[in-house]
């Protein structure tokens, strides 16, 4: 067994890991990061990126089977399943290939392969090769899909995960997608506009990570005029068969059953703790044995162990594990001088089309927590850019408070929402009231006047002594 002795072992090299890596060498060269898998990170590897890839294929067919509308006449165009799932293993090799040349870049001493696991709190083991001794440790071993149990041992080969998706050859004639998730809602899509049979069996009438009521509604309309969506199904059943996989499940009451090539399952994802042996860690863990983790430092309670990126968030998202991997690669280096870090408004989107992004606070969680604000929406039917580029389908709708006109969040699925998520984003970092947006600029004829348009009516909502004047379709149509 060879031995280690470190400042700082960070365990994972992913996108957290790699940052943390960068930020506990700016106060000390012992440093080592332990990775058991393939470097690569899963965003470039089975995450953002080859889902990204795939998205921007269905994107292009979907602009083609439409062209009609605008008096385009294509004919005859077909998918090449194979020539589809090419492009998006090599442009995905590309971004890894990125990511593994920065690895191979960091000299030898400050990398280990093999699955860490704590042995006593300032103690790894690594494999059944080495032992480190560390001072402080950066937990940063992401998250894996979870399974409905005894699905694995029933479907084998035949249940698939987003990893499997992306190393295909060709596309399946049919899927069935468990969970309406981020992950289900994309990939359904864009695997229906490749030309793939899709079910979506989603729960509950959950729709991605939206909870306004009247965005939900719009989502449901956009998703079940498009997909093989079904939002609320109960008592869901799969069973190996013939060349794929038979599913069975109730909604409304009704009972179903369809054949297809594969269950692709997207319900969620768990933190990868469960191997770490936490309870040698020395930690103080919460009722389900998660360990509590301070935002702003990425500290776990007065410990000299720290955690980012998916491993330990409820924000699983790139740019979050980026940051989390800076603030706790940057504490755990200068320990026991830890200071906390400023985060940035909350962000979300989802690369579906319409497209949907979550800012700031939600409407479900605003009225859990009793704030007093009122609601401004946008239809996207008669937005006049929108409708001009036939993207008129979605609704966007902002949140303030009441009182100050601060605004506090959004929830929107329709056109642009990538852009619009950012715009409203920095606002809310910038703690902008709903008055001061209104006073930015806004072009003719861009999407954003229909996010005026909400502003404008949350404005009335929130002050109608100050409300600004009516929206004058006239003077600048259609916005
Ligand atoms: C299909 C999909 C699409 C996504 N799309 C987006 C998107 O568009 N935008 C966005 O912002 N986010 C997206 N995400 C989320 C984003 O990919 C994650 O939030 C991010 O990659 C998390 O990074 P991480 O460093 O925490 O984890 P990872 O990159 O998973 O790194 C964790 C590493 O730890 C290693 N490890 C685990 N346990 C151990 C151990 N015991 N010992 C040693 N090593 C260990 C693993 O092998 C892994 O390499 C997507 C995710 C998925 C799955
Ligand atoms: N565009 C992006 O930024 C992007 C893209 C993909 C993934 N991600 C990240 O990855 C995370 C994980 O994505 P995800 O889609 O796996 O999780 P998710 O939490 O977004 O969605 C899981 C869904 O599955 C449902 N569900 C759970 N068990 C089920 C069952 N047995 N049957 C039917 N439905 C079930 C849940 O109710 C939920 O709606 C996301 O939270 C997100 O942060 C981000």
């Amino acid at each position: 067994m060879k031995r280690l002795a470190v400042d700082v072992a960070i365990i994972g090299a992913g996108s957290a890991g790699m940052t943390a890596y960068r930020a506990a060498l700016a106060h000390t060269d012992k440093v080592v990061v332990i990775e058991s898998g393939d470097y690569g990170t899963t965003c470039a590897r089975v995450g953002c990126m080859p889902s990204k890839l795939l998205i921007a294929a269905a994107d292009a067919a979907h602009a083609v089977a439409g062209a009609g509308l605008f008096g385009i006449r294509v004919d005859g165009y077909a998918v090449d399943g194979k020539a589809v799932m090419r492009r998006v293993r090599d442009e995905r090799d590309r971004f890894v290939r990125f990511v593994v040349d920065a690895v191979e870049s960091w000299p030898a001493r400050h990398k280990l392969h093999g699955r860490a696991r704590f042995v006593a709190p300032h103690r790894l083991q690594v494999g059944d090769h080495t032992e480190v001794e560390a001072a402080r440790v950066v937990i940063a071993t992401g998250s894996s899909p979870v399974l409905p149990p005894g699905w694995r041992e029933r479907l084998g080969d035949r249940l698939i995960v987003n990893d499997d998706v992306f190393s295909w050859q060709d596309l399946p004639r049919s899927v069935a997608v468990t969970g309406a998730g981020v992950i289900g809602l994309e990939l359904s899509q864009a695997l229906s506009r490749l030309g793939v049979q899709v079910r979506l069996l989603g729960r509950n009438g959950r729709i991605g990570p939206l909870t306004d009521p009247a965005v939900m509604e719009a989502a449901h309309a956009v998703f079940t005029g498009e997909l093989g969506f079904s939002p609320d199904t109960t008592q869901v059943q799969a069973k190996r068969e013939d060349n794929g996989v038979r599913v069975d499940y109730t909604e409304n009451g009704i009972q179903y059953s369809e054949h297809v090539d594969f269950m692709l399952v997207a319900a969620g994802r768990r933190a990868n703790l469960h191997d770490l042996d936490l309870q040698n860690a020395g930690l103080g863990l919460d009722e389900v044995g998660v360990p509590r983790v301070d935002r702003q430092t990425g500290r776990i309670g007065e410990s000299h162990v720290f955690m980012a990126g998916d491993a330990g968030t409820d924000t699983p998202l790139l740019h979050e594990a980026a940051d989390e991997g800076y603030l706790a690669g940057d504490n755990a280096g200068r320990y026991p001088q830890v200071q906390p870090h400023p985060r940035r408004a909350p962000l979300g989107i989802m690369f579906t089309d319409p497209q949907i992004a979550m800012v700031g606070v939600g409407h479900a969680a605003l009225t859990d927590q009793g704030v007093r604000f009122e609601t401004g929406f946008v239809d996207f039917e008669d937005q006049g850019r929108s409708r001009v580029m036939a993207q008129n389908r979605g609704r966007l709708a902002v949140y303030g408070e009441a009182g100050t006109g601060r605004f506090l969040g959004a929830e929107m699925i329709g056109p642009a929402a990538e852009h619009i998520g950012h715009l409203l984003a920095w606002a809310l970092q910038q703690h902008q009231t709903v008055l001061q947006m209104l006073a930015s600029p806004f072009y003719h004829p861009t999407v954003e006047e229909g996010l005026r348009t909400a502003l404008r009516d949350l404005e009335k909502r929130l002050r109608p002594v100050m409300a600004m004047p009516d929206d004058c379709m006239g003077c600048t149509p259609g916005t």
